[in-house]
């Protein structure tokens, strides 16, 4: 089980350590993991002047999985565009054609009072959202910044999507809808975006194939609203890139926190890189207040999808399940008559449940 464990910039090092030390017990039980450290984002920037080093390249594409922190940050935000953090990670996800981003948005019922919703309307909440990786309007061209033929700067960014492309999302989909409750829910723009509109076009065509499958569509705006207004109402979401980055961000707060969501994204072989749906939250870096149960989270993933482990995954999410029943709580998702935790605080408390 080789792992390329990139910990990134930010709080991206302090939540990786954590994981890692889980990581340490499942293989001090038995498991077979290697784990070798390379730097993306701006921690390549500073090693190798470029946020996707081949260094990192070489180790990830050779490795069976990637763990990430996260990457990015305001030092790097004024570097030129294709050297800043975040290039590396859409770079890493292209070159290991990482198109199926999975963003699981569960609520643990201990956390039920840390989500700014009502609990009962988040008591039980379990999606699923499946979000295109490799498309849309964060890899289209034409893309830029050019001066138009008035003599005026102008921006611009492609939504584009090939039937290919969404075709295979869509079987990642209505696979995972098949393993759950048979219910999914595609959302799209199509009343006003073309691209979006061959997006719906493009499902409800793969929908033949699973009948089971009760398959729905959504606008996003609507979604948007519709995930605070009744999130229990989905199952499984699939949508595209840019519509996945919101609406996934906007369901980690159904959750409690952004500290709480994990994700995986797949190849067609389920080859995955895992990381938190959060990013390198500046505010907080180097505190050891970051919340690292995401992270925690996404190696159980990792385990399940890319390992086929699924009694390590139960283990590992056990132990969060458990560490939360005991009370134990981060800054981001403290309540009173909780123990607060720093982020080694929170790894300690995982390591001694498992
Ligand atoms: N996958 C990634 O690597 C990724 C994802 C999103 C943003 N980013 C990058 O991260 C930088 C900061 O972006 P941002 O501020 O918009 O988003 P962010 O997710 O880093 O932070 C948003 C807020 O959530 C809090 N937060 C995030 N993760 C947390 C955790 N584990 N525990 C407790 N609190 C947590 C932060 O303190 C902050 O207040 C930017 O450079 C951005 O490009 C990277
Ligand atoms: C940092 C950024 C490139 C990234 C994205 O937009 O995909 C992040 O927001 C995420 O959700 O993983
Ligand atoms: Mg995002």
């Amino acid at each position: 089980m080789k792992i390329a464990v990139l910990p990134g910039d930010g709080i991206g090092p302090e939540i990786i350590a954590q994981a890692k030390r889980v990581l340490d017990v499942l293989r001090q039980d038995g498991l077979p993991i290697e784990m070798e450290e390379a730097p993306l984002g701006g921690a390549g920037y500073d090693a190798y002047g470029v946020p996707y080093p081949e260094f990192t390249q070489k180790l990830c594409r050779e490795a069976d999985a990637v763990l990430l922190g996260a990457v990015g940050g305001p030092a790097y935000d004024k570097l030129d565009r294709p050297l800043r953090p975040e290039r590396g990670l859409l770079a890493i996800r292209k070159d290991l054609n990482l198109f199926a981003n999975l963003r699981p948005a569960i609520l643990y019922p201990e956390l039920a009072n840390a989500s700014t919703l009502k609990p009962e309307v988040v008591s039980g909440l379990d999606i699923m959202i499946v979000r295109e990786l490799t498309g849309d309007i964060y890899f289209g061209q034409p893309r830029g910044i050019a001066v138009n033929e008035l003599g005026e700067r102008e921006a611009f960014n492609t939504m584009r999507y090939s039937e290919s492309e969404i075709r295979r999302i869509a079987h990642v989909a209505f696979g995972i809808a098949m393993k759950r409750n048979k219910k999914l829910c595609s959302v799209d723009k199509a009343n006003v975006l073309e691209t979006t509109e061959f997006w719906k076009e493009i499902m409800i065509d793969v929908a033949k194939e699973y009948p089971q499958v009760e398959l729905s569509h959504m606008y996003v705006d609507n979604a948007a609203m519709q995930l605070v207004r009744n999130p229990k109402q989905f199952d499984v979401m699939v949508t595209g890139n840019i519509f996945g980055d919101i609406l996934s961000d906007e369901a980690s707060m159904l959750t409690g926190s952004i500290g709480m969501l994990p994700s995986a994204s797949l190849d067609q072989n389920n080859k995955g890189l895992y990381e938190p749906s959060h990013g390198s939250a500046p505010d907080i870096a180097g505190k050891n207040l970051a919340n690292p149960l995401a992270t925690i989270l996404s190696a159980a993933m990792m385990l399940r999808y890319t390992f086929n482990q699924e009694a390590a995954a139960v283990r590992v999410e056990d132990a969060v399940k458990k560490v939360l029943a005991q009370g134990y709580r981060t800054a981001d998702i403290f309540e009173a008559g909780c123990e607060k935790v720093t982020c080694s605080g929170m790894g300690d408390a995982v390591v001694a449940a498992l």
